[in-house]
């Protein structure tokens, strides 16, 4: 009997920013932050599990690659939580069931996109590994259980364990109990909702999310403020604008929340900064884009937002998505054609990009080739699925296939 399961997970991107722990083993933040998912066509992580007792211990790959698991490190804390809730949930329960929790597990994951540069890699990459050991373990969890656990692999992790809208609630337990993720809305809500990623570049991080936000914590005053008095405005508008599908009010609040993420890292000491002349020129075309369409109709049509990183992340509905693109395109040529999952280009190419009527062109200079090395366009998706057996990372032999 061989006992393996394969699931998938999704990437998030934060709308209202967490930064900031108040425990940091168990991995409680000091706000509560809100997230859309991505779709899974797009980016995922994709990890199988498998639980033998001829193994001879717990092992992991990540992209071919084996990363030690080091107890009482973050994945070995949450392995050890899913075979403890396995043996509670299930083997004390039911006698008959297979002693799985006793059994060493092989685990093999793959992110289809650049591992750690900022593109959330950690966030999908635990909410796929907590996935599919509760699906091998047959857990009978919510997505808000499971997301507990995949919260104390990685704080935005536990976000990833739904589709569409979802708030990370802060809690107020020691024991983060409560500290857990919920959705806002499904997907179905407002599919509408797209994603344009600008990928900046595709390095190594320097400053890590977990240590520039504790370094955040023990030195910025204004990150006290934010806590207080921002945050929970923040997320109370941001929740009220996703249900009623108001686009103006969502983009104002992600700005306004980026640029406040950004300054709170600045404020540290000695200061981090995420952002680069790239990104500052993407924000300064976004500004230009929603002044022109303010002027027209209203009301913002984007948003842009940034996490650990320079890379832009311009949230918009899909009639304005074409625009966009013309517009990043305009100003940051692209060495490789623009992918076009949706089509909107119908078969043909961007060419040289545009820019939308009264756009004043002055605002940001033309950049050279590669300094946006890629655009990937992608959509809100759904939470974690469960995958065949044909979708498994592992040989019949317990290692990745990509090794064999
Ligand atoms: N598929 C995966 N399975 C298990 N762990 C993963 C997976 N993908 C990434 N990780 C873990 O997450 C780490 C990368 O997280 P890190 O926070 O540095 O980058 P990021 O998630 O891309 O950026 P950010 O969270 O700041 O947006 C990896 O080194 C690895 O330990
Ligand atoms: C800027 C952020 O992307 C920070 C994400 O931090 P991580 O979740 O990567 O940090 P750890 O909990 O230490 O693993 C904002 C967000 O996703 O809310």
């Amino acid at each position: 009997m061989v006992y393996q399961a394969t699931a998938s997970a999704p990437v998030n991107i934060a709308c209202i920013k967490y930064w900031g722990k108040r425990d940091t083993k168990l991995i409680l933040p000091t706000n509560s932050s809100l997230s859309v998912t991505l779709s899974q066509d797009h980016l995922r992580s994709t990890t199988t599990s498998r639980a033998d007792p001829s193994f001879s211990k717990d092992r992991l790959w990540l992209n071919g690659k084996e990363e030690e698991i080091v107890a009482p490190g973050r994945l070995a804390t949450c392995i050890a939580e899913l075979k403890k809730l396995r043996k509670e949930l299930v083997e004390d329960k039911d006698a008959s069931a297979p002693k799985l929790s006793t059994f060493p597990v092989h685990i093999a994951s793959f992110n289809n996109f650049p591992t750690a540069a900022g593109l959330a890699s950690s966030a999908s990459g635990f909410a796929a590994l907590v996935s599919s050991l509760a699906a091998l373990y047959a857990l009978p969890c919510s997505p808000s259980t499971l997301s507990l656990i995949a919260r104390q692999g990685s704080g935005s992790a536990c976000r990833s364990l739904f589709g569409g809208y979802v708030a990370w609630e802060q809690g107020v337990l020691d024991d983060g109990s409560d500290s857990l993720a919920v959705e806002v809305a499904p997907r179905s809500h407002w599919p509408e909702m797209h994603a344009l990623i600008c990928v900046v570049s595709d390095d190594k991080k320097g400053t890590s999310s977990t240590s520039g936000m504790q370094r955040t914590v023990q030195t910025s005053e204004l990150l006290q403020h934010r806590i207080k008095h921002v945050v929970p405005k923040r997320m109370k508008e941001i929740e009220a604008a996703i249900k009623a599908k108001d686009f103006d009010a969502f983009a104002k609040v992600t700005m306004a929340d980026s640029n406040q993420f950004h300054a709170v890292a600045l404020d540290t000491e000695p200061p981090i900064f995420y952002m680069n002349d790239v990104s500052r020129s993407i924000i300064a075309l976004i500004v230009e884009y929603n002044r022109v369409a303010i002027e027209k109709t209203g009301k913002r049509k984007a948003a842009y937002t940034y996490d650990a990183g320079p890379n832009a992340v311009i949230y918009t509905l899909q009639e304005n998505v074409k625009e966009i693109v013309e517009l990043i395109v305009k100003y940051f040529p692209q060495k490789d054609g623009f992918k076009d999952p949706f089509q909107l280009f119908a078969g043909g190419s961007v060419g040289e990009g545009r820019v939308v009527e009264g756009f004043n062109e002055a605002v940001a200079k033309k950049f050279e080739v590669g300094a946006v090395k890629g655009l990937i366009h992608t959509n809100v998706g759904d939470g974690p699925r469960v995958l065949g057996a044909e979708e498994a990372l592992l040989g019949p032999d317990g290692l990745p296939k990509s090794l064999a």
